[in-house]
């Protein structure tokens, strides 16, 4: 690291709204509804179709004129003859006043008819309905496009499409969306030690894949890489000329004799955002563009500093190209002194009795505290700030 991108290194804030701001916007793709989950909505959704479809039945009972049941009380009771039945999915019969029809739950109210009288409280002898009350017209009436009207935007830009957003467009007759296109990504793992006769296991390779694929997104490409600056060289070229949206290379970023990602990215013609944040774990990590366009980050080796780069500073360019606003993290109480010199992320869960435990071992090489952990706690010099575990769009 020089001194002059050691001098511009920013605050965890920063570093995120810088990520945000070089992002470009990804275009979007027209998808099939059923393929919509998780995906984020890349144009104004539309109702194709009124929502009911119909003036419908809500009950099963007997459908009439409410006018014909005006003069009907216990002690005049107006008779009615029952003829025809109006199913749902049928076609819908022709129907006369002064005459009601059996329906069920669902069924298009017939023309003329306009209340609905549910079985429970039907008095009927042979094929006739005793009416000994009035009807209030609309009764047990599902009304035409009442929750949305064909041409109505249902769904703002900028959704994530959950199950229940997936339902309410089927109803609403859509069957295909615009959705923000997924951004292929790439991960290297590198270091000497993943290989040879010490060799340690991968661990931030499947783990940043296990988190792309945990926000719903294409398993990643994986490569594996030595310290020696020529095979980096070759396969960030090699990356940078294929295309993809997102980089991601973990370890080699520090200060370390064998720490080659960020000049070799710098000699690749990459521009460097920034080298270092001010943030711990994570302190040395890199966030580049690359003359393709793409986005380059070097997060670096130890476990948590790299779940950490991925969850905060990757997720601030994937919610950005999906044109999400950027996380703010809810204001917790926690009795921890501030840290205005930098931003400190901190293993946490809640615990039985609703309170926010800081789990003991903070090391960023430990990963026994993320076994239980469910969110992540910052603390800075204005307080403390509560983040999902897991990397969300929503
Ligand atoms: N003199 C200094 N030394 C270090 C500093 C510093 O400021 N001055 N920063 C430390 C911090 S903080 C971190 S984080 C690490 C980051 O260094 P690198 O990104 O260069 O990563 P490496 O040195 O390659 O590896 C660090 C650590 O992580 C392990 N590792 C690497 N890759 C993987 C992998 N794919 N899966 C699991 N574990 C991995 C690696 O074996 C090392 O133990 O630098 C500090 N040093
Ligand atoms: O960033 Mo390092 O991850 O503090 O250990």
């Amino acid at each position: 690291m020089t001194d002059d991108t050691r001098r511009k290194r920013p605050a965890f804030d920063e570093a995120l709204r810088i990520v945000a701001a070089v992002t470009p916007r990804a275009p979007s793709e027209r998808i099939d509804l059923d393929q919509a989950l998780g995906r984020v909505a890349g144009a104004d959704v539309v109702a194709v179709a009124d929502y009911p479809l119909a003036d419908m039945a809500a009950m099963d009972g007997v459908a009439l004129a409410a006018a014909d049941s005006l003069m009907a009380s216990p002690e005049t009771p107006v008779d009615l003859p029952l003829r025809g039945e109006a199913r749902a999915g049928a076609a819908v019969p022709i129907v006369s006043t002064g005459a009601a029809c059996r329906i069920s739950t669902g069924a298009v109210i017939p023309t003329g008819y306009d209340a609905v009288i549910a079985r429970e409280y039907l008095t009927i002898e042979g094929d006739t309905l005793l009416l000994t009350q009035t009807v209030a017209a609309g009764r047990n009436i599902r009304k035409r496009g009442e929750d949305a009207q064909r041409g109505d935007i249902v769904l703002p830009a900028g959704r994530v499409i959950t199950p229940m957003i997936v339902g309410a467009l089927a109803c609403y007759g859509v069957t295909i969306i615009d959705a923000a296109r997924l951004p292929a990504i790439r991960i290297i793992s590198t270091g000497d030690e993943l290989s040879g006769p010490n060799a340690i296991h991968d661990a931030n390779g499947v783990m940043i894949a296990a988190m792309v694929r945990a926000l719903g997104m294409n398993a990643p490409d994986r490569f594996s890489v030595g310290d020696d600056p020529a095979s980096i060289r070759t396969i960030l070229s090699h990356a940078a000329a294929t295309p993809a949206a997102i980089l991601i290379s973990t370890g080699g970023v520090s200060v370390g004799d064998h720490d080659h990602i960020p000049r070799i990215v710098a000699e690749l013609g990459g521009k460097v955002h920034f080298h270092g944040v001010t943030m711990r774990p994570g302190k040395p990590v890199m966030f580049a563009t690359l003359p393709n366009g793409a986005l380059y980050f070097g997060l670096p080796g130890n476990p948590v500093a790299a779940a950490l780069g991925f969850r905060f500073l990757v997720m601030a360019a994937i919610r950005a190209m999906f044109g999400l606003p950027p996380e703010m993290g809810i204001p917790v109480a926690i009795d921890l002194p501030p840290r205005p010199d930098t931003t400190v992320v901190l293993k946490a869960r809640h615990t039985a009795a609703g309170e926010i435990e800081i789990l003991a071992d903070q090391r960023s090489h430990t990963m026994r505290a993320l076994l239980t952990a469910d969110r992540w706690i910052t603390v800075d010099g204005e307080g403390c700030r509560s983040y999902p575990l897991l990397p969300v769009l929503g």
